[in-house]
């Protein structure tokens, strides 16, 4: 018989709703975590980060304030509240102390590794499990830039620590992490510069929604550089960063206080020693799993980041939802159902379901879509805030959403409301009768939808 019923590796997003409906099953489980209990989104991610937006928005307001009326003379950033906010709502000491005690569960703080199939080391002990789940999440990409172990850089751990506002900035990447940090730190009082080795921020994201966010990040004071690759990096003197890039018109040399790589993700794999239990990975290094999460090996599970089929702490939490419907046969959930959600955390937001315009035209599919900028709704100008667009896109033939763009204020809350409605299936001509609450950005979405038209 096996030590536990299972092993959980890492305590990644979907830990806190799983394990105890496991213990509530009756099985036994070892949990293991090797760094922060929460894993990245509650330590080095979405908690701390949106956290110091929202320190960063009053920030921005208070500058904004004689535009509304409130003249606010003078303001000043106190780094050490922003940072003492930030760390108290981080604190995981509740979630630690509540995994570690819960009956049912033996708790490891221990980074574990395979020692075979059904076999996990941790520490000076190896256990065995009948299920094994993995759950171990991503951690910073570093890139291979000329000079980068010679400098101070930081990921997106290490710029949480800071004690005070960097002078200057420089951040590689515009992308998720990249534009929020870029934001964040300029509004606190940074200077800063964001370099993209793309064609335009964003690039995943359709061309006229990154234009139009690159344009609230340079509104804002923000240099923005893209087309743009990072050759070399340096560090003559402590404070003094200096990042090579070639914009098209040769070596550009920019010199900053602060470098943060925000380059993209790695999978936390290489430690675990997967060839021990079989364990089959892409060549990106992600586990590869089914429509239930699991792997090549039957009764091993990857959740979350590490298997590459989605990057978000909701598509984490999914993954824990599918695995537990298959695991205890309690429904019928699948990875495949998943229409991709998500929002990007600038100022005002970007909130995004299922196709982008590119991917719609790629899908061959008739295609029909409308597109309204912030400043024709009402509401947004109402607010003073109407940088941004909606966009929709629709099947002419089956007339379901194939997926909307909401970059402006609300844009975050606004896109969950196509989720169910997307889940449903249903055409968009229903959609179109709804009465929604006025006076809200939400409210335009119906009317809309009469300026559908073919795409070119
Ligand atoms: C700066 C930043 C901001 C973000 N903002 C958002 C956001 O606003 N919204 C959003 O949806 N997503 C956001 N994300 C992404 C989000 O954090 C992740 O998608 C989410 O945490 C899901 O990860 P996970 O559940 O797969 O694992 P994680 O949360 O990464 O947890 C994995 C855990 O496994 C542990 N571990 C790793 N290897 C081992 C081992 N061998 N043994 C034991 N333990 C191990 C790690 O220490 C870690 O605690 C952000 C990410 C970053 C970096
Ligand atoms: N709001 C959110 O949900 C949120 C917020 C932050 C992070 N995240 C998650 O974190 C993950 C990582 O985000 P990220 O922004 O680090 O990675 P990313 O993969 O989204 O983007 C990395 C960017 O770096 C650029 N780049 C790579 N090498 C470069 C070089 N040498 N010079 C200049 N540019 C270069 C790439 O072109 C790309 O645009 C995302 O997958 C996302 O899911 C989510």
């Amino acid at each position: 018989m096996a030590d536990y019923d299972v092993i959980w590796i890492g305590t990644g997003q979907a830990t806190g709703t799983v394990v105890p409906r496991l213990t509530g099953a009756g099985k036994r489980v070892a949990l293991i975590e090797g760094g922060e209990v929460g894993g990245s989104c509650v330590n080095f991610g979405c908690t701390p980060t949106k956290t110091m937006v929202a320190s960063a928005r009053a920030a921005h307001m208070a500058q904004r304030g004689p535009d509304f009326g409130v003249a606010i003379p003078e303001y000043s950033i106190d780094m050490a509240t922003v940072m003492k906010r930030m760390n108290a709502m981080r604190d995981n000491s509740g979630m630690t102390e509540w995994l570690r005690t819960m009956d049912g569960v033996d708790f490891f703080a221990e980074y574990a590794h395979f020692v075979s199939d059904h076999e996990v080391q941790v520490g000076d002990r190896v256990i065995s499990g009948d299920t094994i789940v993995v759950h171990t999440g991503t951690s910073a990409l570093k890139v291979p830039i000329d000079g980068i172990d010679d400098v101070d850089w930081l990921d997106n751990a290490g710029l949480l620590e800071l004690d005070a506002v960097p002078d200057h900035l420089v951040i590689v990447g515009g992308s998720y992490i990249g534009m929020e940090f870029g934001q964040i730190f300029r509004r606190l009082g940074s200077a800063v510069t964001i370099i993209e080795a793309a064609s335009q921020l964003m690039p995943r994201e359709d061309g006229d929604i990154a234009a139009a966010a690159e344009e609230i990040l340079t509104s804002g004071g923000i240099d923005v550089r893209t087309g743009a690759e990072v050759q070399s990096v340096a560090q003559p003197e402590q404070g003094r960063i200096e990042v090579t890039f070639d914009g098209g018109d040769g070596a550009e040399t920019i010199v900053g206080s602060h470098l943060l790589l925000a380059v993209g993700r790695v999978p936390n794999t290489r430690a675990l020693n997967l060839d021990a239990a079989g364990v089959e990975t892409n060549e990106r290094g992600y586990i590869q799993v089914d429509d239930v999460l699991r792997t090549n090996v039957d009764h091993i599970y990857a959740l979350g980041d590490v298997n590459g089929e989605g990057a978000f702490t909701h598509t984490s939490v999914n993954d824990g939802e599918t695995f537990w419907d298959h695991y205890a046969e309690a429904g019928d959930r699948r990875l495949s159902d998943r229409i991709p959600i998500y929002a990007m955390y600038i100022d005002p937001p970007l909130g995004r379901i299922g196709m982008s315009e590119r991917e719609a035209r790629e899908s061959g599919r008739n295609v029909l879509m409308a597109t309204r900028p912030m400043s024709e709704i009402a509401r947004a100008k109402e607010k003073d805030e109407t940088a941004g667009l909606i966009k929709i896109l629709v099947d002419a033939d089956t007339e379901e959403f194939l997926g909307v763009a909401v970059l402006g204020v609300g844009g975050d809350e606004i896109i969950n409301m196509f989720a169910p409605f997307m889940l449903a299936k249903q055409s968009y001509r229903l959609f179109r009768k709804a009465v929604m609450v006025h006076p809200t950005v939400g409210e335009l979405l119906p009317w809309i939808l009469d300026d559908l038209q073919p795409l070119d």
